[in-house]
């Protein structure tokens, strides 16, 4: 680990607030410290741009999901971020892991998490992800689609019968896109409760002796803000459980409503805390048991963004800046939509500021963009900079920590950035940026010189 005693001004600190994690404060010299490491100085370590990851916030969070709901079962959703460090924390948290690809899961037991703690996601999952997660004991696989079940029984191994659940399709619509809103019908994923194709499916698994039935799961869709989708979810699951008592005399022990969480991308954003789940959704799960007359199955949930989300910050360097014909200042940085791609897939929003300098100028209009050759390319298209910022400045970006690595490309052959774990004013890197070596040594050729 790197280590730094931070010769700011303390007195001059200010502590920021969401987006930002916990503990961020801007210092005298426009320097912001997160887990009490400079941004700067990591940019000057490791160039930009860089993603920062705040070690303590993201424990924190999903200990907070811990402590607000102790009976939970709370698995983190590894496809919003996942390296090897990021699993370990996780597993001494003492969350599970949703996994939805074969080499998630791999990286995961790699590092010797229980597989019995990961559930096993994909609408899609090859043969072979079944087989690894059959071999590996795999605490549930999410059944998506009527052959997945027969597949999957087939594979399964006869004296340890596969623990499974069967993803239904609530018709509840929610989430910030209609790409990532997977409660309503007309989508790829899960059964729906409509037209009786979860209660089918169910059936089927029941048929099914190497398979398991541990329970219902839904995933709404994702930045959820509200707590009302969950609650109409909760009423038509149990609906669905209770006519399972009725009909097959079943009883599932555990109700598994995925993730979706929303989280504050810019300051005033509303979030969802999992505080609000122990509030609202466990009072409305017990009485809709009462009433559908059934034992009240133990709360599974799935949160990606909710705990890597916050804990993230990237940073970028200015390398042009220009006022187009029309009038708008354009300042273009080191990555784009390479780094961050949702932006350009969902219109998402983000809040940006000067970092490393104190500037006296003026807060003026300004399009934040990136360097990849296409006009979609902007990260912030409303931001509010300083009128004097200029090339070699910095410029952070909270929230950065979901969906921004893991969905990151080789767009243009843009190397990926390196990712430095931040805490208690030391740091590590978990992720080396991408190198050149990297991109050609998949099609055998060694680098130039
Ligand atoms: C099945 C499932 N579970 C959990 C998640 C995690 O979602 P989020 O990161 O929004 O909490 C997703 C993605 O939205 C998902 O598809
Ligand atoms: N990638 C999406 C979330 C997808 C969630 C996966 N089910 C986003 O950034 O909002």
């Amino acid at each position: 680990m790197g280590e730094q005693v931070h010769d700011g001004h303390p007195a001059r600190a200010t502590r920021l607030g969401p987006p930002w994690p916990r503990g961020a404060a801007r210092l005298g010299d426009g320097d912001v410290l997160v887990g009490g490491v400079s941004l700067t100085e990591l940019a000057e370590a490791y160039g930009t741009p860089v993603y920062v990851l705040d070690e303590a916030e993201a424990r924190r969070r999903a200990a907070g999901y811990r402590t607000a709901l102790p009976d939970a079962s709370v698995h983190y959703a590894a496809k919003a971020f996942l390296c090897t460090s990021f699993a370990r924390w996780m597993d001494q948290e003492g969350l599970g892991l949703d996994v939805c690809s074969g080499n998630e899961l791999a990286l995961a037991l790699a590092v010797g998490f229980p597989a019995a703690r990961i559930i096993l996601h994909g609408n899609a999952k090859t043969e072979s992800e079944l087989l690894l997660a059959v071999k590996h004991g795999v605490g549930r696989v999410v059944l998506d689609s009527f052959p997945e079940i027969a597949h999957l029984a087939a594979l399964a191994d006869p004296a340890r019968p596969q623990g499974v659940y069967v993803r239904v399709v609530p018709g509840v619509a929610a989430g910030h896109h209609a790409a990532v809103r997977t409660g309503v019908d007309d989508q790829q994923f899960g059964f729906a409760l409509e037209d009786g194709g979860a209660l089918e499916a169910v059936e089927r698994v029941l048929d099914q002796p190497h398979l398991r039935l541990d329970g219902l799961h839904c995933h709404l869709g994702s930045q959820i803000t509200d707590i009302e989708p969950f609650l109409t979810a909760v009423g038509r699951l149990v609906g669905l459980l209770g006519r399972l008592r009725e009909r097959r005399g079943v009883t599932l022990p555990e109700l598994d409503l995925g993730g979706g969480h929303g989280i504050a991308y810019r300051v005033g954003d509303a979030e969802l805390p999992p505080e609000d789940f122990a509030a609202y959704v466990l009072p409305r799960l017990r009485a809709c048991c009462a009433e559908a007359g059934i034992p009240v199955p133990r709360l599974v949930l799935e949160p990606g963004r909710a705990i890597v989300g916050p804990a993230g910050v990237a940073v970028y360097r200015v390398l042009s800046v220009k006022v187009a014909a029309s009038g708008r200042r354009f300042v273009a940085v080191d990555g784009g939509m390479s780094d961050n791609p949702r932006p350009a897939l969902y219109g998402a929003e983000y809040s940006v500021q000067l970092i490393g300098r104190r500037s006296a100028a003026l807060m003026e209009p300004a399009r934040v963009v990136g360097r990849h050759c296409e006009a979609g390319d902007v990260l912030v298209p409303d931001a509010s900079l300083p009128a004097d910022v200029r090339p070699g400045d910095l410029l952070a970006v909270p929230a950065s920590g979901a969906y921004q690595l893991s969905m990151a490309s080789g767009y243009n052959l843009v190397a990926r950035p390196p990712l430095v774990g931040v805490r208690e004013g030391a740091w590590k890197v978990l992720l080396r940026r991408e190198a050149l070596s990297d991109i050609l040594e998949r099609e055998g050729v060694g680098a130039a010189g």
